[in-house]
């Protein structure tokens, strides 16, 4: 095991660099006080694990995986129980396990989950009858209850992050290598799925992976030796305080890891290329991705490559595309077009999330599962026009049954949205929904 706990050599300034969406703490000594007491700390991931999820995504980027990203947009302390972490890993094994198939390839697994407690908001405030208050930036910042005192950011909620981040990842570890990834049993809860005649139009296709599992067993597969999978962790790369403090220097190679999560995200309120987020990422060695949207120009998108894969190493670079079901298909082509002309590779991954957000006439954040499936589609679409590889998808999701999305074949509608809306920001697709889309992007993939 490399040793991450070794000195660490000078991070790149971003200090120096514009810096967005970050909170203002009304205490400067409590922020530097929880800083050093992070940096003391054991890292949350090691050099190896990233360096091989690193290879996974440069596989991905050729082509030869497929990468599932999921989980919620804001994870909570207070929703950190074994059953809902359960779930979710559930739920993103059972979606691979489909994925698996129809790509005949690995599929990478990351859960946007064991620190994604930060987020980025399109207002500073939140006014409620005629009260105006700071706006909720996730757990590691500030309380979601819409009192003065709980809005005020408090630094010692990044050492609660941290530590709630290692009780997750020490749960996946222990699910995703004790057992619980077992082929047959995620088999199994997939067929429990089909058993529901609303998806009855994927039925063709469980009969297609129950008859492969029989060839496998048939021809002598040891199951038992399937039974572990790698299942990595990801999340936005937003409070630089925190980042900063996660960062270590592995002694066998020399080199910086974030060792909050394998993989770091810049969002697209965050992501200039000269600014203090995409500095913070350039000097460490993860895998790290960029949110792309609709706005994004050629030149913005050159300028991010120089800065966080100047050399071209696949694997390095993820564009997180999340243009709008009704923008896809005239914003990505240039893009596309200008990355491949430049020559440096990238993994091209959808987020069919953030471009589809609305509000429901009954006043509910939400998205509509066909809008969220017709960008997929533009995606698949785009990269098989221009030839270039679609490397997989990037989702909010959880494993329960939440209403927070209309549509899918549970026909959630507006008034079912007041039944179980849980979501601490954006609207999530609930365990069914994530499941059908993982049948409908497996038709995708076949082509
Ligand atoms: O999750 C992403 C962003 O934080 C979110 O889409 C912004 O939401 P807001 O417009 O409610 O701030
Ligand atoms: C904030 C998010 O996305 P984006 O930066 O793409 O808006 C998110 O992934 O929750
Ligand atoms: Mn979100």
């Amino acid at each position: 095991m490399n040793d991450l706990n070794a000195p660490r050599a000078a991070v790149p300034s971003w200090r120096a660099r514009p810096a967005y969406q970050q909170p203002s703490y009304p205490d400067a000594a409590a922020l530097e006080a929880v800083g050093a007491d992070l940096r003391s700390r054991p890292p949350l991931v090691f050099a190896g694990e990233v360096d091989a999820l690193r290879a996974q995504m440069a596989a991905a980027s050729q082509g030869r995986a497929f990468v599932l990203m999921g989980g919620d947009c804001a994870e909570s302390f207070e929703d950190s129980s074994a059953t809902s972490i359960r779930l979710k890993v559930q739920t993103i094994l059972q979606m691979a396990a489909v994925l698996t198939y129809a790509a005949s390839t690995p599929v990478v697994k990351i859960g946007r989950m064991a620190g994604q407690y930060a987020k980025p908001r399109s207002a500073d405030t939140e006014t409620r009858d005629g009260v105006t208050l700071p706006s909720y930036r996730g757990d590691s910042v500030n309380d979601h209850a819409f009192t003065p005192e709980a809005r005020v950011p408090d630094p010692a909620r990044m050492l609660e992050a941290y530590l709630r981040a290692g009780t997750t990842l020490n749960l996946i570890r222990a699910f995703t290598m004790g057992g619980y990834a077992d082929l047959r049993e995620v088999h199994s809860w997939n067929r429990g799925f089909m058993a529901n005649p609303a998806y009855k139009r994927f039925e063709s296709f469980a009969v297609e992976i129950d008859r492969a599992m029989r060839f496998m067993e048939a021809a002598g597969v040891d199951f038992d030796a399937l039974r572990q999978v790698d299942f990595y962790a990801s999340h936005e790369a937003l409070l630089l305080e925190y980042e900063d403090a996660m960062i270590r220097q592995d002694s066998r190679s020399g080199r910086l890891y974030d060792t909050s999560a394998h993989l770091l995200w810049v969002g697209e309120r965050t992501r200039g290329a000269g600014d203090a987020h995409v500095a913070l990422l350039e000097g460490v060695h993860n895998p790290v991705g960029v949110k792309i949207g609709p706005t994004t120009s050629r030149d913005e998108l050159l300028a991010l490559i120089d800065h966080l894969n100047p050399n071209g190493d696949p694997g390095r670079l993820s564009l997180i595309t999340r243009m709008g079901a009704q923008r896809i298909r005239q914003a990505l082509p240039a893009l596309v077009e200008a990355v491949q002309a430049d020559g440096r590779p990238v993994t091209w991954i959808t987020d069919p999330m953030h471009g589809n957000t609305i509000t429901s006439d009954n006043g509910y954040k939400t998205r509509r599962f066909d809008t969220i499936m017709a960008e997929v589609r533009g995606f698949f679409e785009v990269h098989r026009e221009l030839g270039t590889v679609p490397g997989g998808i990037h989702v909010e999701l959880t494993g329960d049954d939440v209403t927070e999305c209309l549509g899918g074949g549970e026909q959630i509608d507006e008034a079912a949205l007041a039944r179980r809306y849980e979501t601490l920001v954006d609207p999530r697709l609930n365990h069914q929904q994530s499941l059908e889309m993982a049948f409908e992007v497996a038709e995708l993939l076949r082509g």
